[in-house]
């Protein structure tokens, strides 16, 4: 085969042959012949039992069409269940186990903070979340809407930054209080027999607790930093009196450091467009630049050429007398896809593509090794783990098939088991309702379970989709099924105690502009039950993590473990039994659906951003990836196959919302507007096809035409570079 070399019976890419021989394997202790021969064994052995469940899911889907065609409308709940268990749908119960996962970070069994997801094809971004460790409060603050509107504009203002100032003294006397006094009315911090000590506007002087006062760095009478702890997360007030800010602040505090994202989850999945091989090769070298600390990224802002690159870690005295060290970064988890695509980078003899999370999975975890094997400047988990989070995930087969896949990679590359952790994502609604048995089949190397609530919405409205007309998109979130799924999965992680050795984690804050809502809301998820959430910046990751010294996480795991049962209600199945919209309503639902589908589409088929920030109907800007486009082209999709809306009238709406999407692009020189021609333009095609035939795509998955248009797009592209 033309471009690739055969390996064992498998056909590899030159390109990623190379990057694995040349650039991967020198020092993990891996020899290329092992490799090959290791990866057709597992391809040899895996690939059949992915296609098999595959094909159950398939079947699966065929039975509940079948049956809700026969049964319209919201289920009766006892038949309903019946019927599941006995096409194997609801799993038999399995007996109490708990937990055993050993050798995990600090930083997911210590810690309760923001957990922040980055597109790994985008370097620039991805260094930024590693160092997303540590951030700005005063940043956040004076950025964002959290105090005050958003300014525009370049020019300092002071009345915001005094509001900012106050802000974040007020965080400060409320998780770190003096014995007396406020941090108002701090004239100097200093260290005296090792305690904090501050000296107050009338002379007298106060303390801090001693178990909150971590470290300082600098002279003990004329400190440069003071390292505070509370709930495990640390906090570093920052003193310059000759800095533009400190030199206004009486304390000559220039800023307070909080510690933001402990952990990040660098991401190989939904938010990343990576269709051939120079795509994933790209995600890869990245990940392969993260674990040996030499990734850097060098770009033009505001005017200034900028070169980042990995943040060194921090040093302190400590109060014992030693030096104390934190980590300069995030500890990085790494998401692999999911079991559903293939990819062209290896193939059979016969010309079939191997199953793409095989690969991602031996790639992602051989990179790893590095780390295990400390050939990196930094060390990522000093406790020698790699950790893969696993999507979409149906069932605890496909679980038992992943914790299969981590065994045999482990024994290839002669690792201790269990040395890969999996987080599993519970965001398939077959995964949400056999929680307990998915978690059996990789109880001693799971890390985390996640309530990935964006693409279980998906998969909501696909699983019943012939059942009626789903209700509105903005109505799910107080639906009583997702509700259900969000205590249910706190509930069986704490029963299982996963609590006790990894994360019980909550969904994304989609609205990256939104920080003054987000602030007031996703305390609500430490409340919930979880010891981490998922943020979509690292200045989301900043202010989340103070609601994680407002709350004590791990406090209220205890007293929720002491809970009775919640009720099940996962199966009420959110279909609107007697739509009563008006025009308008519906006018207003698919525009919405419309707009962010086309909005998110269109950069993704033509320039690669998996990930982006589209605006709705209401001009706020959402964080769309590919999880909110399963959701919307699912609505859509449903709504067509009800009559809610005729086909006609749909493409009529999509036409409309092109336009729009092409004026909120305008700006944008590599943009080509869909409009007029949107017969020709293939990002509308696609869009339009995700919602036409959204009833017969794989559990309602987007990748299958995105990944098709896209590389259409990119040989098009091709085509007229060569004409050209
Ligand atoms: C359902 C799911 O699967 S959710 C998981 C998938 N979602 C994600 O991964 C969300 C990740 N977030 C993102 O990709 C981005 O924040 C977006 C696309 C939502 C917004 O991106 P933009 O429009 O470029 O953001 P904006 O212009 O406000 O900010 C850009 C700055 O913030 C930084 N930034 C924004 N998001 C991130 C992030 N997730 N990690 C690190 N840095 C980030 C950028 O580095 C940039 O700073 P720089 O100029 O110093 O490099
Ligand atoms: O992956 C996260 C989700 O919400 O989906
Ligand atoms: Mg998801």
């Amino acid at each position: 085969m033309e471009g690739f070399t055969s390996i064992s019976s498998l056909f590899m890419k030159n390109e990623l042959k190379q990057f694995l021989e040349k650039e991967v394997l020198p020092g993990t202790g891996v020899e290329p012949a092992a490799l090959w021969e290791g990866i057709d064994e597992i391809v040899r052995e895996l690939q059949p039992e992915i296609k098999q469940l595959l094909h159950k899911r398939e079947e699966l889907q065929q039975q509940l069409d079948q049956w809700h065609s026969e049964h319209p409308g919201v289920p009766s709940l006892s038949t309903y269940r019946e019927f599941l268990k006995e096409i194997g749908y609801l799993e038999p119960e399995v007996e109490d186990f708990t937990v055993g996962t050993e050798k995990v970070d600090t930083e997911i069994t210590a810690q309760a903070g923001p957990q922040l997801v980055v597109p790994l094809n985008n370097a620039r971004y991805v260094i930024n979340a590693a160092n997303a460790r540590w951030g700005s409060l005063y940043d956040a603050l004076y950025g964002t809407d959290v105090l005050s509107p958003v300014e525009k504009g370049s020019a300092y203002n002071p009345e915001r930054g005094e509001k900012v100032i106050a802000y974040a003294k007020q965080f400060l006397d409320e998780t770190f209080p003096l014995e007396s006094g406020s941090h108002q009315d701090v004239t100097e911090y200093l260290v005296r027999n090792n305690t904090l000590t501050a000296v107050l506007v009338q002379g007298e002087e106060t303390v801090l607790q001693k178990e909150q006062f971590a470290g300082w760095q600098g002279e003990e009478n004329a400190p440069k930093a003071l390292l505070l702890k509370n709930n495990e997360m640390h906090a570093e007030v920052q003193i310059d009196r000759g800095h533009p800010i400190g030199k206004t602040d009486q304390a000559g505090v220039k800023d307070i450091l909080v510690e933001s994202a402990t952990t990040t989850i660098v991401d190989a999945e939904d938010s990343v467009a990576a269709v051939d091989t120079e795509d994933k090769l790209e995600v890869y070298r990245n990940w392969l630049g993260l674990i040996k600390g030499d990734l850097t990224a060098s770009f033009n802002k505001g005017g200034k050429e900028v070169r980042r690159s990995l943040a060194e870690d921090r040093e302190y005295a400590a109060p014992s007398g030693e030096m104390l060290t934190l980590s300069g970064r995030s500890l990085l988890l790494i998401r692999n896809v999911g079991h559903l695509m293939t990819t062209e980078m290896l193939q059979t003899a016969a010309g079939e593509e191997v199953s793409e999370g095989i690969v991602d999975s031996v790639v992602t975890s051989l990179i790893a090794v590095h780390d295990v094997r400390k050939n990196g400047r930094y060390q990522n988990s000093k406790t020698g783990s790699i950790y893969i989070v696993k999507p979409k995930m149906h069932g605890s087969q496909e679980v038992a098939l992943t914790n299969k896949l981590m065994q045999k990679i482990e024994t290839l590359y002669q690792l201790p088991a269990n040395t890969i952790k999996v987080g599993v994502m519970d965001e398939e609604r077959r995964t949400s309702l056999n929680l307990k048995q998915c978690i059996k089949e990789v109880k001693d190397r799971i890390f985390f379970i996640n309530t990935g609530f964006l693409d279980r919405t998906g998969d909501e409205i696909h699983t019943s989709f012939l059942g009626g007309p789903m209700i509105r998109k903005n109505e799910m979130k107080e639906s009583s099924w997702l509700q259900s799924y969000e205590v249910s999965n706190v509930w069986t992680g704490l029963n299982t105690r996963l609590h006790e050795k990894g994360q019980i984690g909550k969904g994304m804050w989609p609205m990256p502009e939104e920080m003054k809502q987000m602030m007031e809301q996703k305390s609500g998820q430490i409340s919930a039950g979880g010891n981490t959430a998922w943020v979509p910046s690292p200045t989301a990751a900043s202010l989340h993590a103070l609601h994680y010294h407002q709350l004590d996480a791990r406090d209220i795991q205890r007293v929720k473990l002491t809970e009775t049962a919640p009720e099940n209600k996962m199966l009420e199945v959110p279909i609107e039994e007697t739509p009563k919209w008006s025009k308008e309503e519906i006018q207003q639902e698919l525009e919405n659906n419309a707009q962010g589908i086309l909005g998110y589409v269109v950069r993704w088929v033509e320039q690669g951003i998996g990930c982006s920030k589209v605006p709705n109907i209401d001009d706020i800007e959402l964080m769309e990836d590919r999880a909110t486009l399963r959701i919307s082209s699912q609505h859509m999709a449903n709504w067509l196959q009800h009559g809610i809306v005729k086909e006609a009238e749909l493409k009529a709406v999509m036409k409309k919302m092109a336009k729009l999407v092409d004026q909120q692009n305008e700006g944008d020189p590599a943009y080509t507007p869909m409009t007029p021609d949107t017969e020709s333009s293939i990002a509308f095609q696609a869009a339009l096809e995700l919602v036409l035939a959204g009833k017969n795509q794989p559990s309602g998955y987007t990748e299958p035409i995105l990944h098709r248009r896209r590389k259409e797009f990119k040989a098009a592209q091709r085509t007229g570079e060569m004409v050209n």
